[in-house]
């Protein structure tokens, strides 16, 4: 089955406020899309709401094919070392991470709680393509890297896209890649 995104007409409220809404989009095999807009807008919010944790406040979300989120939180071990935690998954998941290309091979023995911003990323990243899963949600994937970082997330990505994958990509930084699509959450501002 061909993995399928598709949002129609959101409206997303935290507490009292109404963030955005008429949001509507569709992604199908290949696609990537960037989710911009300063902070506060909703970005994280509307990954959530493309992941199935958020409630739309009004509207719909629908898909086809697994998803795997990356957000601020690894859901990795911290008392573990890198290693271990990642096997942990590693036992669940069907894919196998690039620790090599992600720059972690050095890391495996290392206490998660110790490892720097870039590097909780790029773990979040090996968790990520484990998963082997078509649809990406990705907040803020490049937070924490480092210019080398920034180009492997790109390349990721591409090839992803390439491989018959998708991609939502919410972040304020710009982010290359070759039929890269955009939306600016602020052109839905309620
Ligand atoms: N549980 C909540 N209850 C009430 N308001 C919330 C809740 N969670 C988030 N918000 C508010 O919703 C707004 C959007 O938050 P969100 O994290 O989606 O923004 P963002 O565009 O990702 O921001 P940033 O770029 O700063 O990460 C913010 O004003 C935030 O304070």
């Amino acid at each position: 089955m061909e993995p399928r995104l598709t949002a129609t007409d959101l409206a997303c409220r935290r507490g009292e406020r109404l963030l955005f809404a008429r949001l509507s989009l569709e992604l199908s095999s290949g696609q990537a899309l960037q989710v911009a807009g300063p902070n506060g807008m909703g970005k994280s919010s509307l990954i959530r709401l493309l992941a199935g944790l958020l409630r739309p406040f009004a509207g719909s979300v629908e898909r086809s094919g697994q998803l795997a989120l990356v957000d601020e939180r690894p859901a990795l071990d911290e008392h573990q070392p890198l290693g271990a935690a990642l096997a942990f998954w590693g036992a669940l998941d069907k894919g196998a991470a690039p620790l090599e290309r992600l720059g972690l091979a050095t890391l495996i023995d290392v206490p998660v709680r110790y490892l720097s911003t870039g590097q909780r990323k790029r773990a979040a990243l090996a968790r990520l393509i484990g998963q082997d899963a078509p649809i990406w949600l990705l907040d803020e994937p490049l937070n924490g890297l480092d210019t080398h970082g920034v180009a492997l997330v790109e390349a990721l990505v591409g090839e992803h896209c390439v491989g018959g994958g998708m991609a939502v990509i919410a972040s304020h930084q710009p982010f290359t890649l070759p039929g890269l699509q955009r939306l600016d959450l602020a052109d839905y501002a309620a």
